[in-house]
């Protein structure tokens, strides 16, 4: 395993300086910060953004498929594709019936951290905290991910976490999602899920869970309602058997198969 960082400003401590997660997300940058961003001013979007290392690079990928952690508003006891609510679950199934390359962000983060990566560390005290790792690093390991595939459809799983995400994935990979799915499931089966999890996570108990609810709660809505806006959104209920949840997941990627 490689490094797909190599900047030397490290990109968690420019995520320090300019976002609290504990805080509400904040709004567009002013039309200025946005005019310098658009004209590649570098230096402007490392400070504005946190992300502003990135090259613009135009990926001829075709536009891939995310698996979302999304939020209802003004619903607040049910967080549509939160922690737990079964979303890796269903994307074996669609691997499994419809050949997608499954791609989990979390996966991805979890790998950085086991084989000692430069950010290894980091990512693990991010992710015990229940925190968005910086979209720089997330993004290049996706990145990664779908240019030494030899598939050309992706699940996207649990990503993206903010509006910050989507535009690095976006400007980066020069692609949007055909579909956007969100599992709408309640807290407490949320709760009850992750905790009997088993399978050894960090995260997976009761003092990061609700550290991660409220961050997902916090950042995932202007992602919720961009997709909505788009037409791109579906919302599954993720209560039932697993058998029962991919039948409605089903048809939605049939569809997809059409269009291509
Ligand atoms: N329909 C279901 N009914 C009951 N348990 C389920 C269902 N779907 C998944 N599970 C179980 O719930 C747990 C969480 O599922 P899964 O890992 O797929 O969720 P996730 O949304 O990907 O979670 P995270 O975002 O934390 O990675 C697993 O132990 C899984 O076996
Ligand atoms: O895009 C992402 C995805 C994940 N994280 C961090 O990882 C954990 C676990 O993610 P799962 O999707 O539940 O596997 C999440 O709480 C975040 O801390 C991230 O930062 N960015």
């Amino acid at each position: 395993m490689f490094d797909v960082i190599s900047h030397s400003i490290n990109p968690f401590s420019i995520q320090k300086q300019n976002e609290d997660q504990n805080e509400e997300p904040r709004s567009r940058p002013p039309r200025e910060e946005r005019e310098r961003e658009d004209r590649g001013d570098v230096e402007a979007r490392n400070f504005t953004y946190r992300i502003g290392f990135f090259q613009q690079i135009i990926h001829s990928q075709p536009a891939s498929i995310h698996i979302e952690d999304l939020e209802i508003i003004d619903h607040r006891d049910t967080y549509p594709g939160g922690p737990g609510s079964g979303k890796g679950t269903q994307c074996a199934k669609i691997v499994e019936t419809f050949g997608f390359k499954h791609l989990s962000a979390g996966d991805l983060l979890r790998r950085e951290i086991a084989c000692n990566s430069k950010y290894g560390s980091t990512i693990l005290n991010t992710i015990k905290e229940g925190r968005i790792v910086p979209s720089e690093v997330t993004v290049k390991l996706i990145q990664r991910e779908m240019e030494s595939s030899d598939n050309h459809k992706f699940l996207i799983d649990g990503f993206p976490r903010s509006e910050e995400n989507r535009i690095a994935f976006e400007r980066i990979m020069g692609a949007e999602p055909n579909i956007v799915l969100f599992f709408d499931c309640p807290e407490e089966e949320m709760v009850k899920r992750v905790l009997s999890r088993n399978q050894g996570r960090v995260d997976d108990n009761l003092d990061t869970m609700k550290k991660r609810l409220k961050v997902f709660e916090a950042w995932n809505l202007p992602v919720i309602n961009y997709y909505a806006e788009k037409g791109k959104l579906h919302k599954i209920s993720a209560l039932g058997t697993e058998d029962e949840i991919f039948e409605q997941v089903r048809p939605l990627f049939a569809a997809c198969e059409v269009i291509k």
